[in-house]
């Protein structure tokens, strides 16, 4: 049963639209389908009701509470607008869609976004059917009909993304995968462009698309595997030499459903799609929260289609999320809904509320801002480590949030996580994280894989600094940044023992004036570097590899500084017990697991030392890396433009189309071309 209001008091159309969305980027509505034949005969007493009631007099936003309770600041959601089962697509393009499509022409891109549980309408909105056109149909007929007074011409793209984010050309027959691209222009490359002149003719592209979609989608008879949709319009002018100038393009995206991912199918099974279906929608409505809240960063990178789409989803860009309901209301429903009007409280007020909803790009920050902090710090390493263990108040109640839920066993990942929660709070004191809106998030999955992400990148990087740092002891401190930090760590360590400042800082002295001079040396020639230090570390014990720390002050000391590179030694139970003391975490004994530990430092070098190579190198250097063309070049630099250290892991190489597989054959290649 739903509580309407008074049609007159809704429609005041000075005060609907993109008007009402001034502080704001993203306008969120929310859309109540119609009722099935199977819907209408429920009795309402079984259905939960929605009630709408007015924000305010001023403005046409409404909060939208669930049941029979009073809506209280707790339970409502606060939307720019709701709209209601009797209300069709035609009403909501003439108010939502006919006014982005304005900006379209005047070079501003659009976006619209339909998310929602499954089977919320969001295709019924977006798509429609042959009676009832949905929005898209709608702004087409109405972009044609302004291309002819403009003298412009508009082409289509139409993809699907599955739950891998595997992005496939709707409009080729073939409906191959297709690896999507930005030209300097911003079209997407590797999908098809066609060109459209009449209305009929889009249907009929758009339909034969829509179809081409249905086979793949099924893999089970009851339950079709979930995707999302995208169409993109171009719009582009003639310039005098008759040339086509790209002037903006609109995006109507349709979601896939969310459903709980705890959920099981029939047979029992928690279906994985769940999971990696549900990250991509959320990637999008991280990326309207931080629009919405004026965020320093806009998680674009969360997922593919979000990456894709940035140019549309940009601060200059006009977006349009709709939440759509189903009558029956249901918890997917209102999760939906709660993600989707996060920002909408106001610019301001909405960043107290927000939720640590945090990047990858945001953890690697982090993980910066743990190395600086060490750095800074004149602990010792040790001391740095019985700090970490205690904390504020918050951060120990952000411990015990995730002790409960057994996200981590050591002491090590729980001290670790500590310090990254206290430093999130300082570093991002713009978004002001508190631990009482984690634990009251209405997220809980986002959150805990979030944090306990956290946790495992802060403990890989302690590991990682733990085997840079044994590089560092002979004087390879330039190698990587994260070399870099750890040496300055052990560097500070010296100077507060009073003993080896000279010949380090000589050292490094020496080492960064070389690499001022070098600029960004070739890839190879670092790798073979490494591969130079891996040899001496062969030939060195493991208490020359690792000088220890002395027992009262954590500090090193002097007489445990590797003097001696020569014959391979095998350590003696005090020195491997000196080895443990100072790697608490780790327990090695045997040559073997010295030598695995080595490796392991040495596959983390090389990828730092790779990224570090795709993050400066110039187009013909990049270009010497297996794998990368000048394609791939050209599209790493645009990369760098934009954003100044783009790879910060491997994972990032799928931004240039590189498949996991793929990166794993080109570091192999790297690494084996060392012993040409
Ligand atoms: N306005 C409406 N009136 C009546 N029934 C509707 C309306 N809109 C959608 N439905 C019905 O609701 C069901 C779901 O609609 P639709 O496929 O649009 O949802 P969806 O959110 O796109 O689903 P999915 O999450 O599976 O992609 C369909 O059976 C459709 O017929």
């Amino acid at each position: 049963m739903l509580m309407a209001l008074n049609p007159s008091e809704k429609f005041d159309l000075g005060k609907v639209g993109v008007r009402s969305n001034i502080c704001r980027k993203v306008r969120v509505v929310a859309k109540i389908r119609g009722s099935s034949n199977l819907e209408t005969e429920l009795p309402s007493k079984t259905v939960p009701s929605i009630s709408i009631h007015k924000a305010s007099e001023a403005s046409d936003r409404v909060k939208l509470s669930f049941g029979e309770q009073p809506a209280s600041r707790k339970e409502a959601h606060l939307v720019d607008y709701c709209y209601e089962q009797n209300e069709d697509n035609k009403m909501i393009f003439s108010r939502e869609v006919k006014p982005l499509i304005s900006g379209v022409f005047e070079g501003h891109n659009a976006t619209v976004i339909a998310c929602g549980a499954r089977g919320s309408g969001k295709t019924d909105l977006i798509q429609g059917s042959v009676k009832k056109p949905g929005l898209a149909v709608l702004a087409m007929d109405e972009i044609l009909s302004r291309i002819e007074q403009n003298a412009k011409s508009v082409s289509i793209s139409f993809y699907e993304a599955n739950h891998h984010e595997h992005v496939y050309d709707l409009l080729d027959p073939e409906r191959p995968e297709v690896f999507v691209f930005e030209d300097r222009a911003k079209l997407p490359k590797g999908i098809s462009q066609v060109l459209v002149r009449s209305n009929s003719e889009f249907q009929r592209l758009y339909l034969s698309g829509c179809a081409a979609r249905k086979p793949a989608q099924k893999i089970a008879i009851e339950r079709p595997c979930r995707s999302h949709t995208g169409l993109i319009v171009h719009v582009f002018s003639r310039n005098e030499n008759s040339d086509s100038v790209h002037v903006g393009k609109m995006n109507f995206v349709d979601l896939a459903g969310y459903e709980d991912g705890r959920r099981r199918s029939s047979d029992c099974r928690v279906p994985v799609e769940n999971h990696m279906i549900n990250k991509s929608v959320r990637a999008f409505l991280n990326v309207a929260h931080a629009l919405n809240t004026n965020g320093s960063h806009v998680p674009y990178r969360e997922s593919k289609l979000t990456y894709l789409l940035r140019d549309s989803l940009g601060r200059t860009s006009k977006i349009l999320l709709v939440a759509c309901l189903k009558p029956s209301i249901c918890q997917d429903s209102i999760h939906m809904l709660s993600l989707a009007c996060r920002g909408t409280v106001s610019a301001n007020k909405s960043k107290s509320l927000a939720r640590p909803v945090l990047s990858s790009s945001h953890k690697g920050q982090i993980l910066r801002n743990v190395c600086t902090t060490e750095r800074k710090l004149p602990e010792t390493r040790s001391h740095l480590f019985e700090k970490k263990a205690t904390c504020t108040t918050s951060t120990i109640k952000g411990r015990k949030l995730f002790d409960e839920e057994n996200q981590f066993t050591k002491s090590e990942k729980a001290s670790s996580l500590s310090a990254t929660v206290s430093i999130v709070q300082t570093s991002m004191s713009q978004e002001e994280i508190s631990i009482e809106d984690v634990t009251k998030s209405s997220a809980p999955l986002l959150l805990d894989n979030t944090f306990s992400d956290i946790g495992n990148d802060v403990e890989s990087n302690h590991t990682e600094q733990k085997d840079i740092t044994m590089q560092s002891e002979h004087h390879h401190e330039e190698q990587t940044p994260g070399a870099n930090n750890c040496s300055k760590v052990v560097s500070s360590i010296e100077e507060e023992d009073g003993s080896l400042i000279g010949a380090h800082k000589i050292n490094k002295e020496n080492n960064s004036s070389a690499a001022n001079e070098i600029g960004s040396p070739l890839l190879s020639v670092q790798l073979r570097e490494i591969s130079n230090n891996l040899k001496s570390l062969y030939y060195s014990t493991p208490l020359a590899i690792q000088p220890t720390m002395s027992e009262d002050s954590g500090a090193l000391s002097r007489s445990q500084v590797p003097t001696n590179i020569g014959e391979p030694q095998t350590p003696t139970n005090e020195q491997s017990m000196r080895v443990n003391d100072r790697w608490d975490a780790t327990n090695v004994h045997s040559p073997w697991e010295t030598f695995s530990m080595c490796n392991s430092g040495m596959k983390n070098s090389l990828i730092q030392e790779y990224l570090r190579f795709l993050n400066t190198a110039n187009k013909e250097d990049l270009k010497r890396l297996k794998g990368i063309g000048e394609k791939r070049a050209t599209f790493i630099l645009e990369l760098r433009e934009e954003s100044p250290e783009p790879f910060k892991s491997l994972d990032d190489l799928k931004d240039i189309g590189l498949s996991e597989k793929q990166v794993k054959g080109m570091m192999k290649k790297e690494v084996g071309g060392l012993f040409d």
